[in-house]
């Protein structure tokens, strides 16, 4: 097991470069960076290439993530938004591939966070959102790519909402590189057992985000960490397991993740930075890795 951190938890723009956090995580003890795939399509070549050694050379593994916006909604009624979703996805996987990262997860599916002022085609959006993901996977998998499916709560996607939606979700796509991704934060709302929940994905997990009840880093709320810990064990996980705290207001970052107070409790950087080396000493005791 490795353990990670999305780069996020420091910014409040998903567009903030990623670059200039790889060493920070190495320095910090981390293994991977997830970093946001949101913008990496302005990259330059040589912006990757710089990325993908310093990784290297700090011996740091990176993974993406991406909450896809409307107009780019592979579940969309509208064929021209389905193919610019897929469009939009293969050059991002191409970006992204430059940077050697082997997986991807969030709401690839469908968008994020989903407008709920419109009415809502469950069915719909689900059978879209798998031929959508099918008609991807080889493009992904021609680059070595894994494609993640994250199970979010109600409040932010429709479509799959439990580990058991996901893997039936992944189980009609029927691709190898096509899995599951669970996250503690969205299990806290909508699953019985969280034990279950990892049972349930089995060998289909391909991703794991932590994070407390509030969002705030692994150690410092009421998540039962020793039940999730025993159940990745279990199941014999051996992918990434990478926090994803969210702690401070403003930006895009902090609205679309509904960010009101400040979790942090005023905490500067270097708080902020001591915050997560704590949690991931946390995260490797309790989970494994
Ligand atoms: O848990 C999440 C949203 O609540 C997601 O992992 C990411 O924040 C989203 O995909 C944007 O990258
Ligand atoms: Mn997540």
């Amino acid at each position: 097991m490795k353990h990670g951190i999305y780069y996020s938890y420091w910014e409040k723009e998903w567009s903030a470069k990623f670059g200039p956090y790889v060493e920070k995580v190495a320095r910090l003890g981390f293994d991977i960076i997830e970093v946001a795939a949101h913008h990496i399509n302005e990259y330059s070549d040589a912006d990757l290439a710089i990325i993908r050694q310093t990784a290297k050379d700090n011996n740091i593994i990176l993974t993406a993530g991406i909450g896809p916006s409307k107009t780019r909604n592979l579940s969309s009624p509208d064929s021209a938004v389905r193919q610019a979703g897929r469009a939009f996805f293969e050059q991002t996987l191409t970006n992204v591939a430059k940077l050697d990262i082997k997986t991807i997860g969030g709401a690839l599916h469908s968008y994020w966070p989903v407008d709920y002022s419109k009415p809502v085609d469950k069915e719909g959006d689900r059978a879209r959102g798998v031929e959508g993901i099918h008609d991807i996977a080889d493009f992904a998998s021609d680059l070595g790519i894994n494609l993640c499916i994250e199970v979010l709560n109600r409040f932010e996607n429709h479509v799959v909402n439990t580990a058991a939606e996901g893997v039936a979700f992944v189980k009609d796509v029927g691709k190898p590189n096509v899995k599951v991704m669970l996250d503690t934060f969205h299990m806290n709302i909508e699953e019985d057992s969280f034990g279950e929940a990892i049972r349930t994905a089995g060998p289909l997990l391909g991703h794991f985000h932590t994070g407390e009840s509030n969002r705030r880093v692994p150690g410092k709320g009421r998540i039962p960490w020793h039940e999730v810990g025993l159940a990745l064990r279990d199941i014999k996980y051996t992918g990434a397991v990478v926090m994803e705290p969210f702690v401070k207001t403003g930006g895009t970052i902090g609205s679309d993740i509904r960010v009101w107070r400040d979790l942090s409790e005023g905490a500067d950087e270097a708080k902020m930075d001591e915050d997560a080396k704590n949690a991931l000493a946390f995260s490797r005791f309790v989970l494994g890795g």
